[in-house]
């Protein structure tokens, strides 16, 4: 079984990476650099990156990085893949580099959605300052936060996910756009970390390529900070701040420079998944988080 540590990155692209550094700077509160091949890292923790962008003509999100521990596991990794007959391809030299990996695999799931599974991760531990006085996002051991992706086919998807990639279901939500609608599964799954969840998929299409991206804070002031330089500078609503039920998680949803939302969280919920029973919920939150709000 492929061992997946962590959500180490994602990527993104989008037609300013001006946007993007104004945004990262001034309402994410992180720090911004060029990329090594092009592009602009977002820094939230030590590692010189958790956010790669990318320029193109297009708002998107590109690709899942997803952490192995060593060599092994990589070599483990992608002889795996060829077992179970699933393409892949490797990094060159520049996506590792750009990347600042030793080595990538990239692969697409039944969706279509692009994961990249790496190993060693390349650091130069110069420490986090917040540009809006962050005193830390919450990362380390349990990565970047977590990613929604959209998965329409979602039962190929799903056991790809969990036969293939490895990922553990931690809860399930059968969402019902409208009280007669049918219901749209949401399916919560964990890798090999305490985070409840690192990864969702979502039975609907998304044009951006992705639902959401969740980042977390560790004070509830720092949210409300968020909510306000959000609303200083002009940036959408997804939706309103509330508790999920499932991870506990207080937040709120906004929109990125690239499309997608970006959910800016604290409280998250971590699990000793020996002691964990996979559930059904049934509604989106104990309190709040009201989704109308980014549909008008
Ligand atoms: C339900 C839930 C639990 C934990 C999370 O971190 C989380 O993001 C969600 C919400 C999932 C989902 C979404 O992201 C897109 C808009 C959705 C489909 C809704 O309109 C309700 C549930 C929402
Ligand atoms: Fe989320």
């Amino acid at each position: 079984m492929i061992d997946i540590r962590e959500l180490g990155y994602f990527v993104a692209q989008a037609e300013s990476l001006k946007g993007w550094q104004d945004y990262a700077e001034q309402v994410l509160g992180m720090m911004t650099a060029d990329a090594p091949e092009g592009g602009l890292y977002v820094k939230m923790d030590e590692r010189p990156f958790r956010m790669l962008i990318v320029e193109g003509s297009e708002n998107g999100y590109l690709a899942s990085g997803w952490e192995l521990a060593s060599e092994d596991a990589f070599a483990a990794a992608t002889a795996e893949l060829d077992e179970k007959g699933v393409a892949w391809e490797a990094g060159d030299a520049a996506l590792c580099n750009q990347r600042g990996v030793q080595q990538l695999a990239i692969l697409r799931d039944p969706a279509g959605n692009r994961h990249e599974l790496y190993w060693g991760h390349r650091s130069d531990f110069q420490p986090f300052v917040s540009p809006q006085g962050v005193p830390r996002f919450v990362t380390g051991e349990m990565g970047l936060g977590h990613t929604v992706l959209p998965a329409p086919n979602f039962d190929e998807t799903r056991d790809f996910l969990k036969n293939v990639l490895g990922f553990g279901l931690s809860d399930i939500m059968n969402h019902k756009p409208a009280p007669d609608a049918d219901p749209l599964r949401i399916h919560f799954m964990h890798c090999n970390n305490a985070r409840h969840h690192s990864l969702a998929i979502a039975e609907f299409p998304v044009p951006s390529g992705c639902v959401h991206v969740m980042v977390e804070v560790d004070s509830m002031s720092q949210v409300g900070r968020a909510h306000d330089r959000r609303e200083a500078h002009n940036v959408k609503l997804s939706a309103t701040l509330g508790e999920h039920l499932n991870d506990k998680m207080t937040s709120f949803y906004m929109k990125t420079p690239s499309g997608f939302d970006l959910e800016y969280g604290y409280g998250g919920l971590q699990v000793d998944w020996d002691e964990h029973s996979a559930f059904e919920f049934t509604r989106v939150s104990l309190w709040g988080h009201d989704f109308t709000v980014g549909q008008q």
